[in-house]
């Protein structure tokens, strides 16, 4: 299902190593990787093998010691510069003093959007996150998953083509998951951005992309790259088909493969 014909992120050789009082930490050790436009990446491996740091690199929020890494064909602090992405943490991160549309109009008053802009942008994340009449609560008001898909909202509100996401659904309960699982590919769908998925679970990874990236730690490193042969439809029931289980099956594989590594 990728584009194939129109890379977003590239990354070629990218290294990243951490000076510890320990001795160096190699968290990135020559990573090759291409996303092409539209294309949903995930990224799953064991703890600690670089997952966090790779998407943090690509939204240039840690620098890469070596190789080179592009963003819509520039420099990735560039293209932070030039509001190329949104990013989602693991937490939601919300601040408990501000209402659901106070917490997503932050970034968009730090960034000069006038007000008429704000109010529409607004009313049409929280419409695309199935928030709608919510916008007037606090965070405390709202479940954990509600504030996640409010924190999705907060980063989809620029309008960003690429969407970074560091486990945003870690934390929730496996119903809530699935729903917010499915409201994601709902959402990729009819938005064609391009994201970037971070995440320990083999279902959600495969259930979500079209590409998945395992990752292998000591150093942190691609180990395999498995392209989706799953349809863009995907209702929850796709997970019982052979076709899924056979994917998880090669995915558990992968993991496996890095760990014998070490
Ligand atoms: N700022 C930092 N300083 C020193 N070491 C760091 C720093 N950030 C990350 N590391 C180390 O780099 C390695 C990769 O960390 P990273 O958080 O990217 O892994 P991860 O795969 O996301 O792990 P997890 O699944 O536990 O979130 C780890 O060994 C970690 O301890």
């Amino acid at each position: 299902m990728s584009s194939g014909a129109d890379p977003v992120i590239t990354a070629q050789g990218v290294d990243l190593t951490f000076p510890t009082a320990d001795g160096p930490v190699h968290a990135l050790k020559g990573v090759d990787l291409t996303i092409n436009r539209g294309d949903f990446v995930s990224f799953i491996g064991p703890s600690g093998c670089g997952k966090t740091t790779f998407l943090r690199t690509i939204a240039a929020l840690e620098t890469p010691t070596g190789g080179s890494l592009t963003v819509n064909g520039m420099p990735a602090d560039e293209a932070r510069k030039a509001r190329a992405y949104g990013y989602v943490f693991q937490a939601p991160g919300l601040y408990p003093w501000r209402t659901i549309s106070g917490n997503i109009s932050l970034p968009l008053e730090i960034m000069g959007f006038s007000k008429a802009d704000r109010a529409e942008r607004i009313a049409r994340v929280l419409e695309l996150v199935d928030l709608a009449g919510f916008g007037g609560k606090f965070p405390w008001q709202l479940s954990g998953g509600m504030q996640q898909r409010a924190s999705i909202a907060r980063a989809l509100a620029f309008d960003a083509d690429i969407l970074l996401m560091d486990e945003p659904f870690g934390a929730l309960d496996e119903i809530v998951r699935d729903r917010l699982n499915e409201a994601l590919l709902e959402l990729w769908r009819k938005t064609r951005k391009t994201i970037g998925f971070v995440t320990h679970s083999i279902p959600e990874a495969v259930y979500l992309s079209t590409r998945i990236v395992v990752m292998s730690p000591r150093p942190g490193r691609i180990t395999k790259v498995i392209e989706s042969t799953l349809p863009a439809e995907r209702p929850l029931e796709i997970r019982d088909t052979p076709e899924f289980i056979a994917l998880s099956h090669e995915v558990r594989e992968g993991l496996r493969e890095g760990h014998s590594y070490d």
